[in-house]
């Protein structure tokens, strides 16, 4: 990695960590985990999302002035989600916000960079780490031994219900060992990255949900690719992410559908 890089990701981790202090501190402060709405009655967010995100964004313009943001609750209040060749953050303060609102322990910081619209992190082959430790994907090679990882989303339209549990029921019935979900994309990335689950699927995720755990997912050792198959689109709001391409293969028993891109036009 060259040195303009490693200072971006060393100010990465450093903007992360302080942003996961806050987060921390406000698991514990009822006040803090004060729940709003956006887009429907379960897509939650609170003003630590909006603090964090602030945060991040400040501390990286404040280094780097010419790098451009995503950031999902600046896009929740107008901002444009677009991708352009030009640096760019790609952010979720708080990935797991249910979760935080109801202090189930598992959430997420997630930072993604990216240049020529690739995320960067990594993608030279460093590998990807835990506190230090280099993270490498399970060797498992048959989707009957494997856990696979998803989550329900936010949408409760019948019919994307009716296709998240035709999905669940088809991978259920392969039989797969289990099906366990984190309450974050994030999360549930690092986990593939680390080992201890094959595989991660998901239609209805946002780029800022999944930018930071694709390159990690990738360095550990690990595949992407769209649920029907070919290459992963970050703004289609669909993701798999496996150990390998044989359980990738669970791609088969997805009931796919498109939600809006994330880099659709605003509708009038
Ligand atoms: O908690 P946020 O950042 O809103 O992200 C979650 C997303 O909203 C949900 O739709 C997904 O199911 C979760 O996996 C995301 O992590
Ligand atoms: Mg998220
Ligand atoms: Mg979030």
């Amino acid at each position: 990695m060259d040195d303009v890089l490693q200072n971006i990701m060393d100010h990465a981790v450093a903007v992360a960590r302080e942003a996961g202090q806050v987060v921390r501190e406000a698991l514990c402060d009822e006040k803090q985990r004060d729940v709003m709405t956006k887009s429907s009655t379960v897509d939650l967010v609170t003003q630590t999302d909006q603090r964090v995100e602030h945060l991040i964004i400040q501390s990286v313009k404040k280094k780097f002035p010419t790098h451009r943001f995503i950031g999902e609750e600046s896009v929740a209040a107008g901002e444009a989600c677009v991708l352009t060749d030009d640096p760019t953050w790609i952010i979720d303060p708080i990935d797991g916000t249910t979760n935080f609102v109801h202090s189930f322990p598992f959430v997420a910081v997630s930072i993604g960079f990216s240049v020529d619209k690739k995320i960067q992190f990594g993608v030279e082959g460093k590998g990807a780490f835990c506190n230090g430790e280099p993270l490498q994907v399970s060797d498992q090679e048959d989707v009957r031994r494997s856990i696979i990882a998803t989550e329900f989303g936010s949408n409760r339209e019948t019919e994307t219900v009716e296709k998240i549990f035709s999905s669940l029921r088809n991978i259920l019935n392969i039989p797969v060992h289990g099906v366990r979900g984190a309450g974050t994309a994030a999360v549930n990335m690092c986990l593939v990255a680390s080992g201890c689950v094959e595989a991660y699927y998901e239609v209805g995720v946002h780029v800022w949900d999944v930018a930071a755990g694709s390159v990690i997912v990738e360095e550990a050792g690990g595949v992407l690719m769209d649920v029907e198959g070919g290459p992963v689109d970050l703004m289609s709001r669909r993701i798999v992410a496996a150990n390998n391409g044989t359980v990738a293969h669970i791609v088969k028993e997805i009931d796919a559908f498109s939600p809006t891109r994330d880099d659709a036009p605003p509708t009038q």
